[in-house]
């Protein structure tokens, strides 16, 4: 290997990221456009560069000002991009005067890339211009010719060809054909504008064959942008090196569950609000829920609940969650080992009602699917689960991660691999888990001070020995989770508050 500019890495070793690059307008708004372009590759996963062309004054209401960047301007960013990145795929939008449109297809037969999607943007869904008739003929004379795919939307595939009535899915097919014939190797005309149809309808045309690509219409205000994000995740998925009939067929798939995730958004005051690419955005009342950064305190008493216990006491999960929070629990672990999926999500979201009603946190155990659907605050898991790493990234960088350990090495591992806390035992033998090896209080103390994290205590811990266990005087140790204790017990609220009434009594409350 050599030593190239401080880097160890030999060329052939050097991973290729997928990369687009959106020659397009900036919309302030960022619904549309370049903003919209990144969003959606983000989302698509692979990385994206931005030449901008044209800033817009815009917002939900409509476009009220464009300044145009200068052409040599343009060429120079075209160039800075081109010259060191490896862009495999170029999206356009839009493309503001004839110079612009001239200097691309220039710099594009100068270095020429793995494939060319243009959305032949020219009036925005407000209707406001945003590339005048003037263009049309550099358009169809330099730049059709060179791309993989066009993807006109109804106004645009009629004005690309001199005015013709697009009103039905067979015009559509008319006009995929004669737009084909000026050049492009594949052809996709829009319908988000067909009048009266009840699915949202596109025409994919290769010059061999019509695909009729149906989609549900998602009723929405929130469709600013869905022209631009289509052709960026087509890019996305050609750059990726799909097959164009695959790349648009995701694509499409893409648009349709970010509007439908997307709802309820409420953004601007025009009639035409964005969209969220990432499926994040939440709308105020939950946000608010938690979702206060993990406080170590809060490992005070812990309770993990137990399917078996609860049957065989004949109570449900919520209602033990509901007495242990009420006994002064300061954070529940639901550990539901024989639950079925679609049960267990539904119980999980009841519980996290009643969990957030009490500013408790609720995490999931192992099942790292689980927490993500139902939005719990994080998840634990053991030495043989999802590793933390895997869920970290899964589960992004506020949510609360907990890991069991027994020895030191797996303690400096939980750190390294972004957990919150470490659950550490089985500091004595339970009847929880079988065949499990304790470390007793000598090995918990070793575990609390090779840790950089926070400790909880766990395993066959109760209102007898919880004071023990605490002092061992480790300042990290922050408190004892338990299983038996409290839920093979016929009162869980008041074992739960006994063992509160220890703890208190003892000097981890205090440190
Ligand atoms: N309400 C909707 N529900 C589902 N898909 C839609 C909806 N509106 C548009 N689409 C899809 O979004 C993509 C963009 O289409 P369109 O809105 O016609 O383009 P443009 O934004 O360029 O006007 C197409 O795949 C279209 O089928
Ligand atoms: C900068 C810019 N580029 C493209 C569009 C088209 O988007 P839409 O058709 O959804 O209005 C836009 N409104 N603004
Ligand atoms: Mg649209």
């Amino acid at each position: 290997m050599q030593e190239k500019g401080g880097s160890t890495l030999s060329d052939d070793s050097r991973t290729k990221t997928p990369h687009v690059l959106t020659v397009a307008g900036s919309d302030s708004g960022a619904g549309a456009g370049i903003q919209a372009d990144l969003k959606a590759c983000a989302a698509r996963r692979v990385y994206c560069s931005t030449v901008i062309t044209a800033l817009t004054a815009q917002n939900t209401v409509g476009v009220q000002g464009v300044s145009n960047v200068p052409e040599d301007f343009v060429a120079q960013q075209l160039k800075s991009v081109l010259s060191d990145m490896q862009v495999d795929v170029v999206k356009t939008g839009m493309l503001p005067s004839v110079g612009i449109v001239k200097t691309l297809c220039k710099t594009l037969r100068e270095f020429p890339v793995h494939a060319l999607v243009v959305d032949p943007v020219m009036v925005s869904t407000s209707g406001d211009v945003l590339a005048g008739p003037s263009i049309l003929s550099t358009f169809l004379e330099e730049l059709l010719p060179m791309a993989d795919i066009i993807t006109p939307n109804l106004k645009e595939a009629s004005a690309l060809l001199n005015g013709m009535q697009l009103e039905t899915v067979d015009d559509m097919r008319s006009a995929a054909r004669l737009l084909h014939n000026m050049g492009p190797k594949n052809v996709l005309v829009k319908g988000g504008d067909l009048p009266d149809s009840s699915d949202a309808v596109d025409i994919l045309y290769n010059g061999h064959n019509f695909y009729e690509l149906r989609s549900p219409r998602i009723r929405t205000r929130n469709s600013h942008g869905t022209g631009c994000s289509l052709a960026s995740s087509i890019a996305a998925e050609v750059a990726k090196g799909y097959p164009m009939l695959s790349a648009v067929k995701v694509a499409k798939r893409f648009v349709e569950t970010a509007l439908d995730y997307s709802k309820e958004i409420d953004i601007g005051n025009g009639p035409q609000g964005p969209f969220d690419h990432l499926l994040r955005l939440k709308s105020h009342s939950q946000a608010c829920h938690r979702q206060q950064p993990f406080d170590p305190s809060d490992l005070f008493l812990y309770a993990v609940t137990d399917s078996r216990m609860n049957k065989r006491w004949g109570r449900s999960i919520i209602d033990a969650v509901k007495a242990a929070i009420d006994g002064g629990a300061t954070i529940i672990q639901l550990r539901e080992k024989d639950a079925e999926t679609k049960d267990f999500m539904e119980s999980a979201k009841a519980c996290l009602r009643i969990c957030h009603l009490h500013g408790v946190p609720l995490l999931i155990n192992d099942r790292v699917d689980v927490a993500i659907a139902c939005d719990a605050d994080g998840v634990h898991v053991g030495q043989s689960d999802m590793p933390a790493r895997v869920a970290r990234t899964l589960l992004g960088p506020e949510k609360i991660i907990g890991v069991s350990c027994k020895t030191p090495e797996q303690a400096e591992q939980a750190w390294v691999d972004g957990a919150d806390y470490i659950g550490c035992g089985g500091v004595y033998p339970t009847n929880t888990k079988e065949n499990n090896i304790t470390v007793g209080l000598n090995g918990l103390k070793t575990v609390c001070m090779a840790s950089k994290l926070p400790v909880v205590a766990i395993g066959g811990i109760g209102v007898s020995n919880a004071r023990a266990v605490m002092e061992i005087c480790a300042s990290n140790l922050k408190g004892v989770a338990v299983v038996s204790a409290l839920f093979d017990r016929e009162c869980v609220q008041t074992e739960t508050r006994k063992l509160h009434e220890v703890l208190l009594g003892s000097n981890i409350g205090s440190t």
